[in-house]
């Protein structure tokens, strides 16, 4: 028997860049926390400690600074692109780079003031190979809810079940989306602004009898709309909100009073795609 290096990759995690765009009488705010991951020919430093291959994470941390001053940021697929175009080949050793980012969101309040927004975060994440770039967009923590219009009933009672059926629940979610776009150019915040706006208004539209079915329901929706995108994956958290009995107290509860239960709570997760467009399963994370 040998021991032999499996697949790797390194980079520098969570990176965190501010860029501030000094236009006249007006800025503009970029936050973002940027993540680069390199793999390529890396044996000899996991064999023997040669670095001789070795891109620093040190100095990929040091780009990301220089690139934000040298070009600006932009959007976040578009920088992340110019990020992992330059590490791909910065070295012979290096044959891929993924950068990810995530955005935080800020609110303008006047010419050079905001305020953070509580809210979701934009996500992106590009690889760069010897086959091209891939892009991938998304969004985490956007927490939507329904007050009715969700059901669920008729599945099995074994001997485990004591979940009662339903016809009228609270359904809420704090969805965690990532959609793989066909190209590597687009209008990247008007493409994101236009899923983002699919996702929910599904959601909102749904008579759901099942999280699956909203889940299917928003993800088919984001490819009617988007051309653009070649597949979506959804992971959809499903937020218990469950009844309060307060028949101890003479009280009855026509589905006014619920404790947002915080754990364990159903997740549900799936990938809606175009039955005409290749997989790319090395592309996610
Ligand atoms: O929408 C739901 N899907 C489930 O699979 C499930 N399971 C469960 O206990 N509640 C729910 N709700």
């Amino acid at each position: 028997m040998a021991i032999v290096l499996g697949p790797n990759r390194y980079g520098k995690a969570e990176t965190r860049l501010v860029h501030v765009a000094r236009g006249p009488g007006r800025h503009a705010l970029t936050d973002l926390n940027v993540s680069t991951s390199l793999s390529g020919d890396l044996a000899a430093t996991h064999l023997t400690g040669d670095n001789a291959g070795v891109l620093a994470t040190d100095s990929q941390k040091n780009t990301v600074y220089a690139f934000a001053r040298e070009h600006g940021v932009g959007e976040p697929e578009a920088f992340a692109a110019r990020l992992a175009r330059h590490f791909t080949g910065a070295l012979p050793t290096i044959t891929a780079a993924t950068v990810a980012i995530e955005q935080y969101g800020w609110t303008r309040l006047g010419p050079h003031s905001f305020q953070r927004d509580g809210g979701h975060t934009r996500t992106c994440r590009v690889t760069a190979d010897g086959d091209g770039v891939t892009v991938v967009s998304g969004v985490t923590g956007l927490v939507l809810l329904n007050t009715t219009d969700s059901e669920f009933h008729g599945f099995p009672r074994e001997r485990y079940t004591t979940l009662p059926e339903t016809t009228d629940r609270v359904l809420a979610t704090a969805v965690d989306a990532r959609w793989r776009h066909l190209g590597d150019d687009a209008d990247w915040a008007a493409s994101w602004a236009g899923v983002r706006d699919a996702l929910v208004e599904a959601f909102v539209d749904t008579y759901s009898y099942s999280l699956q079915q909203t889940l299917m329901a928003m993800g088919t929706r984001v490819l009617k709309r988007r051309p653009e995108v070649a597949e979506i994956r959804l992971a959809l958290p499903n937020r218990h909100h469950l009844l309060v009995d307060l028949a101890p107290f003479g009280l009855d509860n026509p589905n006014e009073v619920f404790v947002a239960a915080d754990r364990p709570y159903g997740l549900i997760e799936g990938t809606v795609t175009r039955d005409d467009v290749a997989a790319a399963p090395g592309q996610w994370w």
